[in-house]
């Protein structure tokens, strides 16, 4: 296959990184060029894939390949959005879990780069984002919205950052702010249910991909959206769709309703 990209892979060693090795092997456009991992990782040592380099410094990976795509943690895609500026590279954000501060960061680490940022980059999730966004506009306050995630055992952040997605788009279908309408716990007498709240429920076990309800319950009736990931492939090509995308566009932030045009 003739000039294909390299891409850095952050995180190689992780699922996600083992999802985008595997589907960059017979890329027809892209091609693993340079794995990232943290200080300390045993791949620095050897152990890693044969015939590119394994660092630990985002800005030796983006000399060697300056397409970066990314499912890390926060502090680490900070790093990285700062190399990526530095050099006007592509970079693709799946990770999740940032808060409000190391997403402030994030972004002004990242002013110069051309960055495509989701917490989900499936088609599937994407779609499921605007239905969400066109039910919770077409129904009135009666009707009380839910979001219901599920993920394995190891996920570190809660709620997931597609449950997030959903809930900015239920909240913009309503024109209100998910800031104040969320509900993210509810424990022991915590009273019914506050009008316009937008609830978070997680579930956590075994080996579950990533699975989403969002629940519009109204008198008499309830409607159910819902997503089911078995296969993190789907997330890695949306990803790749990403990189492939944000080659030659100018610097800024994009997301995956860009990318896919939906
Ligand atoms: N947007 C989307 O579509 C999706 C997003 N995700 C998100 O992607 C992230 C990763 O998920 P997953 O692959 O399951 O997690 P894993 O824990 O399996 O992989 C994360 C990888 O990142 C590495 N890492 C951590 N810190 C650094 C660092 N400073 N520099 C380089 N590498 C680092 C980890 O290394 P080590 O093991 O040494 O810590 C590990 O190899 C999560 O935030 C998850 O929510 C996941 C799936 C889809
Ligand atoms: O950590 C995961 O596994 C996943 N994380 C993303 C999220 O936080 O929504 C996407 C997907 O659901 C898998």
């Amino acid at each position: 296959m003739p000039d294909r990209t390299p891409v850095t892979v952050a995180g190689a060693s992780g699922r996600m990184g083992a999802a985008l090795r595997t589907l960059l092997h017979d890329h027809p456009t892209l091609r693993l060029g340079a794995c990232l991992e943290r200080s300390g990782h045993p791949w620095l040592s050897g152990g890693g894939p044969q015939g590119v380099p394994v660092t630990d410094d985002p800005a030796a990976a983006l000399a060697v390949a300056p397409v970066v795509v990314d499912f890390t943690a926060p502090e680490a895609s900070v790093a990285i959005a700062r190399a990526a500026a530095a050099r006007g590279a592509v970079h693709v954000i799946g990770t999740t879990g940032f808060d409000a501060d190391t997403l402030a960061a994030l972004v002004a680490a990242g002013q110069g780069a051309v960055s495509v940022r989701a917490g989900n980059m499936s088609l599937g999730v994407n779609l499921l984002v605007q239905l969400t966004r066109r039910v919770a506009a077409a129904l009135g306050p009666e009707f009380d919205i839910e979001i219901i995630e599920a993920h394995h055992r190891a996920k570190r952040d809660a709620p997931s950052g597609t449950a997030l997605m959903l809930g900015e788009a239920a909240a913009e279908g309503r024109g209100v702010a998910l800031d104040t309408a969320a509900e993210r716990a509810r424990d022991g007498l915590c009273g019914p249910r506050a009008d316009g709240a937008i609830g978070f429920a997680v579930v956590r076990g075994g080996d579950i991909v990533g699975e989403h309800d969002v629940v519009f319950a109204g008198p008499g009736e309830r409607i159910v959206l819902r997503h089911m990931a078995t296969d993190r492939t789907i997330f890695a090509r949306g990803a790749l769709k990403a990189a492939d995308w944000a080659l030659g566009r100018p610097a800024g932030d994009y997301d995956m309703l860009d990318v896919l045009g939906i």
